[in-house]
C-alpha cells in the first residue's frame, strides 16, 4: 500500500518500530524556524513553541528524534505500561471515509467504510488506528525513554504517556498503583512529564473509559501524584457532551493533582470494508478510535467545554493546564485551537502526514497577536 506517513501503514507496527520512521526530506535548521517567536512556557519551563506530538504517532525513541529535529517542541512518548503486551494484529492504521458532522459524537456509533489507500488531501485525511496500547517491557522501553530525553533540543519538552492495566477482579485503588508505578518509571527514566492515557477507545477492558468516571479520575489522579513529587501530570480525556460531568471530572482531576488535561484522544466509530466486512480483524475490534481532519469540530467543542468549566471553578491556566488536541491537520487550525485560549496544542495524524507541519506552524505563530500567544 502506499502511504505518505512516518508511520508506514502498509508495515505492521514492530516493523514500523525496528525499522522507522520513514523520512526521506531535509530537516529545518532549528534556530532559524525559531527565530522571531514570541515567548512561552509550558509548566514553568520555555519552550520554543507550544506545538506538540501527542501521544501515539512517536513510538520509541527515533521517532522522538525525528519529530524534535523536525521542530515539533513537546514530544509524547506513546503510551507504555508496566508490563509487555503485544500489540492487535495488522492491519493497525486505514484511512476512512468520513465528515466532521459524523464524527461529532451524538448518540449512535458512526458507521464508517474504510478506504483503499491514505491518498486524501491534507485537510480531509481522517484514519482509525488501533494498537491496543502495547507495550515494550519495562526495562526495555525505561531505556528507550533515556535515548529519547538524550536526543530532544534546548526548548523542547520529553512527555510519557502510560496507562494502567486492568487486571481480572482487581480493584480502581490497584489500578491506580499500576499507573502510578508505570509514572514513577517514566520519571525515573527521563520524563519531564507523565501524561496517564485514561481515554483509549481500543481496549475493551476498561482503561478506556476511565476519563468519564470523576471516582476513576480522583483517585488515579491522587496515586500517581504520591509517586510523581512535583513531576507535572497530564490526563488524556476523550470527548464528553455533558457540562455537569465535565465539572465533576475537572473538579476530581485538581483535587487528585493533576495539572493538566489534554483532550480528545480519538472517537470510536464500527469500521468496515465497502462489501460490509468487520475491517480490522478480530474480537472487540469492529469499533476502533477515528482521528484526523473530520474530528477537529468535536475536539475544539470539548477543549471549549474545560476551558469554560476551569473558568466557571475559578481555576487558573498556571494550576491547569489545557491541551488541545483533534484534527491539527494544518497550520492555521494550530493556530485556531490557540484563540480559543488553551495553553498548548498538538497534532497527531497532521503531524504523521506532514513532517513540516511545525515549521510551516511556525511560521505562522511568529506573526501573531500577542494575545494569542502570551501564555
Ligand atoms: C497512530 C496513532 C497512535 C495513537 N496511539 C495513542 C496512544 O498510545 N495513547 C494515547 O493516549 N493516544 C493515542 N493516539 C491518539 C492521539 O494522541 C490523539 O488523541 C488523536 O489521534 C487525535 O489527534 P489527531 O486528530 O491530531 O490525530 C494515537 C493516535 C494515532 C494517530
Amino acid at each position: 500500500m502506499k502511504t505518505n506517513s512516518t508511520y508506514n501503514i502498509g508495515l505492521s507496527y514492530d516493523e514500523n518500530y525496528e525499522r522507522g520512521p520513514e523520512f526521506s526530506g531535509t530537516l529545518p535548521e532549528l534556530a532559524e524556524i525559531n527565530r522571531g517567536l514570541p515567548a512561552y512556557s509550558f509548566f514553568g519551563k520555555k519552550l520554543n513553541s507550544p506545538l506538540g506530538v501527542p501521544a501515539g504517532p512517536l513510538l520509541n525513541s527515533a521517532y522522538i528524534k525525528l519529530y524534535a529535529d523536525l521542530g515539533f517542541d513537546v514530544l509524547t512518548y506513546k503510551t507504555v505500561r508496566t508490563l509487555r503486551i503485544p500489540v492487535h494484529p495488522f492491519p493497525n492504521v486505514l484511512a476512512v471515509a468520513t465528515s466532521p458532522e459524523q464524527m461529532m459524537p451524538r448518540g449512535a456509533k458512526p458507521e464508517l467504510i474504510c478506504l483503499p489507500d491514505d491518498s486524501s488531501p491534507l485537510e480531509q485525511l481522517s484514519i482509525t488506528n488501533s494498537f491496543g496500547m502495547p507495550s515494550r517491557d519495562p526495562q526495555t522501553w525505561q531505556e528507550d525513554v533515556a535515548k529519547a530525553r538524550a536526543a530532544i533540543h534546548e526548548g523542547q519538552m520529553l512527555v510519557v504517556s502510560v496507562v494502567g492495566t486492568v487486571k481480572a477482579g482487581g480493584t480502581l485503588q490497584e489500578l491506580a498503583e499500576d499507573f502510578a508505578l508505570a509514572g514513577e518509571w517514566a520519571k525515573q527514566a527521563g520524563a519531564e512529564a507523565v501524561e496517564a492515557n485514561f481515554s483509549c477507545p481500543n481496549v475493551q477492558s476498561g482503561e478506556g473509559s476511565l476519563y468519564q468516571s470523576p471516582e476513576a479520575v480522583g483517585i488515579i489522579a491522587a496515586a500517581m501524584r504520591k509517586r510523581l513529587g512535583s513531576t507535572p501530570l497530564i490526563l488524556k480525556m476523550g470527548f464528553l457532551d455533558d457540562d455537569n460531568l465535565t465539572h465533576e471530572v475537572v473538579s476530581a482531576a485538581v483535587r487528585g493533582g493533576a495539572n493538566a488535561l489534554a483532550a480528545i484522544n480519538t472517537i470510536p466509530a464500527n469500521v468496515r470494508t465497502p462489501e460490509g466486512v468487520q475491517a480490522l480483524p478480530g474480537n472487540g475490534r469492529l469499533s476502533s478510535g477515528i482521528c484526523g481532519a473530520a474530528i477537529k469540530p468535536a475536539g475544539q467543542a470539548m477543549v471549549k467545554r474545560l476551558l469554560e468549566t476551569r473558568r466557571a471553578l475559578g481555576i487558573s491556566s498556571s494550576d491547569l493546564t489545557i491541551i488541545g488536541v483533534g484534527g491539527v491537520m494544518t497550520a492555521p487550525d494550530a493556530l485556531e485551537y490557540l484563540e480559543f485560549g488553551v495553553d498548548g496544542v498538538q497534532s497527531g495524524t497532521g503531524a504523521m502526514w506532514n513532517p513540516y507541519l511545525a515549521q510551516e506552524f511556525k511560521q505562522l505563530y511568529a506573526k501573531v497577536d500577542s494575545t494569542v500567544s502570551a501564555r
